[in-house]
């Protein structure tokens, strides 16, 4: 059985949330939102750890329910989500993990994560990567000074979430060119892209959502509050 590595960005400062400590450590029921997050994968069958990049003065890790796990490592942040998911990258390599191995991804930030959707995209073969996503429900406007000016064919836009999974050196090769040529890229996909990767999208779930601001987290804690146990 195939088992992934995960590297978990954790060194963000929500500056988007506004709360007074970062997002990633507020409580979502009993846990925080990023013990809740490694939780899914802790204990998953084709997991074979969890690197979790955290801020360098980051003081809240030490009192993760995780931080003395066996499974997971701690390291350093860096300025943005890529240099973090660079550094993550780094470790995985330092720990021994084949070049050619796949690896994922997966936010902090994302702690409803379900088992199935999980399993759907470490059961992904292809060969040009994959990350979950979900295709646009709403209509999309093109919006100048908060006004909308055209709506854009939502047949061929699909939201991405994560984990998103591509081979360990072609990641960091990718994302390290983009970073030398000064592209801002806020996924591992668009790194990919821009090398003429064609990843595969795996259709996510509307609970795997990213709890940027205040509102996300009501509604977290609106599922994690009804969900199934696959949820808790
Ligand atoms: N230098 C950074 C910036 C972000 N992240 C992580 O990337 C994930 C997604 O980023 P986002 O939701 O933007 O988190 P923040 O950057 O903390 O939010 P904001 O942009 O509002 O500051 C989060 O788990 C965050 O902790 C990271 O590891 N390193
Ligand atoms: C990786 C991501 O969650 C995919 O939607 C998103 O790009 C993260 O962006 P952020 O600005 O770092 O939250």
């Amino acid at each position: 059985m195939t088992q992934y590595w995960v590297i978990i960005p954790a060194a963000g400062v929500g500056k988007r949330m506004a709360s007074a400590q970062p997002k990633q450590y507020l409580m979502l029921n009993d846990k925080t939102i990023l013990d809740t997050t490694i939780s899914r994968f802790i204990g998953h069958p084709n997991v074979a750890g969890v690197v979790v990049g955290v801020s360098p003065d980051d003081e809240y890790w030490p009192d993760s329910e995780w931080s003395t796990h066996p499974q997971v490592v701690r390291f350093d942040g860096g300025e943005e989500r890529s240099d973090t998911v660079l550094n993550g990258l780094q470790v995985l390599l330092a720990l021994g993990v084949s070049e050619t191995d796949s690896v994922l991804v997966h936010d902090a930030v994302r702690p409803l994560l379900s088992q199935s959707a999980l399993t759907r995209i470490v059961s992904h073969t292809g060969e040009q990567g994959a990350l979950l996503a979900i295709p646009c429900k709403d209509t999309l406007k093109l919006a100048n000074d908060q006004c909308a000016t055209a709506t854009v064919d939502r047949s061929v836009i699909w939201q991405a979430q994560t984990p998103q999974k591509f081979p360990l050196m072609a990641l960091y090769e990718g994302i390290a060119s983009a970073t030398e040529e000064g592209i801002a890229i806020t996924d591992e996909s668009s790194a990919m892209e821009l090398l003429d990767w064609q990843p595969d999208l795996i259709e996510g779930e509307s609970s795997n959502l990213k709890i940027t601001v205040p509102d996300d987290l009501v509604i977290a804690q609106a599922l994690i509050s009804i969900h199934s146990s696959e949820l808790q």
